[in-house]
């Protein structure tokens, strides 16, 4: 029997993906609903708003969002981090981008950048497992 752990999510989605984010998570509402989610400004409002789900809002992306992201991540504070990052534009803050998505290989963390991985992601039977531990680099 293996025992729930709620985990900590961030959602963050550029603004051409930002539908299909709010709509992969309106598919995968139940499963978010049970663990506490975090997202940049403007992709938070926006799933709060659609999908009534309680979201800490950090910064919107480009005034310093994916950068508070990335700050959790070498906290040790994220399990995993849905990023719908876009491409096929190019975005004014594409150094944070970067960043942040090398944090995640940095601490092992679980990423998921598009909607196929997502869904594979967050349906896995490890994910809401005790039973399967991250390995975390200890730097
Ligand atoms: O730019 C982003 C990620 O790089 C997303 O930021 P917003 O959710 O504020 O649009």
């Amino acid at each position: 029997m293996t025992a729930f752990v709620k985990k900590t999510i961030a959602l963050v989605a550029h603004d051409h993906m930002k539908a299909e984010l709010v709509d992969w998570s309106r598919t995968h509402i139940e499963t978010l609903k049970k663990h506490n989610l975090v997202a940049t400004g403007t992709t938070g409002g926006l799933i709060a708003e659609n999908l009534s789900l309680e979201v800490h809002r950090f910064k919107s992306g480009p005034l310093g969002g994916d950068q508070q992201i990335g700050a959790l991540i070498a906290e040790r504070k994220l399990d995993c981090l849905i990023f719908f990052w876009d491409p096929l534009n190019p975005a004014p803050h594409d150094p944070d981008v970067k960043a942040l998505l090398r944090l995640c290989s940095v601490w092992n963390l679980p990423v998921a950048c598009n909607r196929c991985t997502a869904d594979l992601l967050i349906t896995s039977p490890l994910f809401d497992s005790d039973e399967y531990l991250r390995k975390v680099p200890d730097y």
